[in-house]
């Protein structure tokens, strides 16, 4: 199949399939219900229908809040007695089920024989190649990773890459399909481990396990370490231009000069944990002292409101200063 064979513009989608409705297929349901898409979902746990359900009607305050696209309503959702049946009509598939690489192999197969011939599926693993998952289907070309944050309906990025057999108008029609739907899109040209911002992020969480193992710190120490420290940061400068900063008037070259020969410290620490019962106990206990008693649907309904509260900040600020660059030029 070649990009001239295909007829549909990626914003011209109108049905997007999502298959697996759990916490990330849930979001994906939601995110693009709100974009004003028709979704037709498919997940094969008993239950898994109403759990959606309820996952969608929690986050549609938020989502419009952010404000809905024309058209965007919760009765865009159908849920599907079939797989097959949930992709036959799709313009766009989302696959979301557990992150075990046998399964994400075979169902991609499935979805890739029962889907139509020019649509694009894409996978939400969170770590497994395309070139691992692609090896049963027989129209591997169409196949490409689309990697979301949780949750994806209130969290920009997707990182999109393709596999050894993927094409590359699949990456770049999946790319511009993301954007079509309102997400920030990094497209990747090679297949890293982890992608990207997950490399990034379990290199914290790498050292997160650690000090836990060696009682170096608390649960409840790391989380306020990230949140009322660079994590505040991180929502709008990335590490990489936050430290340009700390290097004053020299920038990063000063910033390297100046703390590289120190940071060389830490970074003799950096090899992997080994994730013990008893590191995994320590996590979990410490994690249930931070939640103290709250439930999921009150962190969950936390987590969207603060996040909102920082996207709308982010905003507010970037019109001002437009708005100020607009008057220094007239
Ligand atoms: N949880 C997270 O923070 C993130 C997860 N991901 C990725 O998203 C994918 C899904 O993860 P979660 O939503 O967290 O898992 P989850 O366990 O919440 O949901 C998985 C869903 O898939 C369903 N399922 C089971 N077998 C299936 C099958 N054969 N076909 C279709 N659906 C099936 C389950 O019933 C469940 O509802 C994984 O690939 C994961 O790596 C990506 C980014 C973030
Ligand atoms: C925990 N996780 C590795 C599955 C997380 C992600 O892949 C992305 C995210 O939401 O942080």
């Amino acid at each position: 199949m070649t990009e001239q064979s295909r007829t549909l513009a990626p914003q011209d989608v109108r049905t997007v399939a999502c298959v697996g409705a759990g916490v990330i297929g849930g979001g994906w349901v939601a995110h693009f219900l709100a974009r004003g898409y028709r979704v037709v979902a498919w997940d094969p746990a008993p239950g898994a229908e109403r759990a959606l359900r309820d996952l969608v009607s929690a986050a549609w305050p938020s989502l419009a809040r952010l404000g809905l696209a024309e058209g965007a309503a919760t009765a865009n959702l159908t849920v599907a007695p079939t797989l097959a049946e949930a992709v036959a009509g799709a313009d766009f598939v989302q696959e979301s089920a557990p992150e075990r690489l046998e399964l994400k192999v075979s169902l991609l197969a499935e979805i890739d024989a029962a889907a139509p011939p020019h649509v694009v599926v894409a996978s939400s693993t969170s770590g497994y190649p395309m070139t691992r998952m692609q090896v049963e289907a027989s129209t591997p070309g169409r196949l490409v990773v689309g990697h979301p944050f949780n949750p994806p309906y209130l969290v920009p990025l997707v990182e999109v890459v393709g596999g050894e057999r993927t094409e590359r108008w699949a990456v770049e029609w999946a790319s511009d399909f993301y954007r079509a739907a309102g997400k920030s899109v990094i497209t990747m040209d090679r297949e890293l481990p982890g992608f990207i911002a997950n490399r990034i992020q379990e290199a914290a969480w790498r050292e997160a396990l650690h000090m836990v193992a060696n009682d170096e710190a608390t649960v409840e120490q790391i989380d306020l370490a990230m949140t009322d420290g660079p994590g505040l940061r991180w929502a709008f400068f990335g590490p990489c231009l936050t430290f340009h900063l700390a290097g004053g008037e020299g920038g990063m070259a000063h910033m390297l000069d100046h703390f590289g020969p120190a940071l060389k410290y830490p970074w003799t620490r950096l090899a992997s944990p080994e994730l013990t019962a008893e590191l995994r106990d320590a996590m979990v206990a410490g994690t249930d002292e931070v939640v103290s008693g709250r439930s999921n649907t009150e962190l969950i309904a936390q987590r969207d409101r603060r996040m909102i509260a920082v996207m709308r900040a982010l905003a507010e600020v970037a019109a001002e200063e437009a708005a100020e660059r607009s008057e220094a030029r007239t």
